[in-house]
């Protein structure tokens, strides 16, 4: 057999490696696509997160697609509508304000009571005990009172330590007047609203009370509509719309620098529309001139009247300014007829005595204290709590 010649065998060797080229192509071809591919299994618990025992998967909502709209946008919360605050109930209220009441006035009676419980009453002792009353403003004349009924009693009755302390309190109770009405006069008559002014100083926290004093009807089931007489100035009736707002109650305004009366006289007007219980009036109280602070409160209380009696004119003094206040309380008094007074800020200061001094200068009950800058801090005077206060 002849030798095929040499380029017979580079064809055959060609033809080869053409064949094995085809059938790697076919095979890699099949397994990139054209069969059915299935997706590894992965382990479960290495994907799916933990289920969550703390709280409840949100539910997640599709955005509604509107034609024509960014997708991209995200949603927004929509506002929402205001909801009323429900004041504080007054037993709750009470409680709370007698430890507030404790707090700041307890050193007053603790002072006391140490020095009263020494072995040997001497007459640097009563000193001490004067200086302490004097200290706390009661005054001078109910300290003289106080001191003397001291002494005379723990001289007749024994000063063991106990009974100092009933005495004590017996002493305290009668100086704060346990006697006195008072009640708030909230209610108007003739179907008429009552209707409550608040006079006092800039400052001394007599926005703040209308507001509080709003809430206590409130929680009492009261309706109420709010005067903003402090025309002076304008951030005085925007507080006060406030603390309307939160409980639902309606705020009489107007402009800056309207006349006060105007604006009374409109609260009440509308107090009486609407058949409300009571409307609470709000008044500026600026000092720097006696006579224009008569003629003005004087006139708001007149032009009043002409629809409605002024059923209780409260004075606001704040607790921390003793003489100061005093000498406010006066001129007031004299510019209209206080029925009650409202002891603001207590709660900052250790001078409870002041109660006992307002009330023997005015000759009218202490009937409400202020006890923080909480809106539900207001509370009725209570001779009996507050004696309890300062006695511990
Ligand atoms: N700690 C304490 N602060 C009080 C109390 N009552 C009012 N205040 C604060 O005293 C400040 C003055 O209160 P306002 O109600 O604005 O005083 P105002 O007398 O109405 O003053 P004008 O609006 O300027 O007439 C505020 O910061 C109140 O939060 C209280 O009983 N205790």
């Amino acid at each position: 057999m002849d030798a095929l010649p040499g380029w017979t065998y580079v064809l055959i060797a060609l033809s080869i490696l053409a064949v094995i080229v085809v059938a790697v192509a076919i095979s890699v071809s099949l397994r990139a696509g054209g069969g059915k591919s299935v997706p590894p299994s992965a382990p479960t618990d290495a994907v799916t997160p933990p289920p969550r025992t703390d709280q409840e998967a949100p539910e997640v909502t599709a955005p509604t697609e509107v034609p024509g709209q960014e997708a991209a946008a995200p949603p927004v919360p929509e506002e929402a509508a205001p909801t009323l605050e429900r004041p504080e109930g007054t037993a709750s209220r009470l409680v709370r304000l007698r430890q507030r009441l404790s707090r700041s006035q307890g050193a007053l009676g603790k002072g006391l009571l140490a020095l009263l419980s020494r072995d040997k009453l001497d007459e640097d002792t009563w000193e001490s005990i004067e200086d302490t009353l004097l200290t706390a403003d009661i005054g001078v004349a109910p300290t003289t009172e106080l001191v003397d009924n001291l002494r005379t009693r723990l001289r007749v009755e024994g000063g063991e330590a106990g009974h100092a302390r009933q005495v004590l309190s017996e002493e305290l109770l009668a100086l704060v007047n346990p006697d006195l009405d008072r009640r708030l006069q909230v209610t108007g008559e003739d179907g008429k609203p009552g209707v409550v002014l608040v006079v006092g100083v800039n400052g001394v926290g007599k926005t703040t009370t209308v507001g509080k004093i709003g809430r206590i009807l409130v929680a009492e089931d009261r309706s109420v509509v709010m005067g903003a007489a402090d025309t002076f100035r304008a951030a005085a009736a925007e507080q006060l719309g406030t603390w309307g707002e939160r409980v639902g109650v309606d705020v009489v305004r107007g402009p800056e620098g309207t006349d006060p009366a105007s604006v009374a006289f409109e609260a009440v007007k509308e107090g009486i529309a609407r058949g409300v219980d009571t409307v609470l009036v709000d008044t500026a109280g600026r000092l720097q001139n006696k006579a224009g602070l008569m003629d003005e409160l004087g006139k708001v209380k007149r032009v009043i009247e002409k629809l409605a009696p002024v059923t209780e004119v409260l004075l606001v003094l704040d607790a921390t300014t003793g003489q100061n206040g005093m000498i406010q309380a006066r001129v007031f008094a004299e510019a209209v007829n206080v029925t009650g007074i409202v002891l603001t800020k207590l709660d900052g200061s250790a001078k409870g005595g002041i109660v006992v001094a307002v009330q023997r200068e005015l000759g009218v009950p202490v009937k409400l204290v202020g006890l923080g800058e909480g809106p539900d801090d207001l509370a009725p005077f209570d001779p009996q709590a507050f004696v309890d206060a300062l006695l511990g």
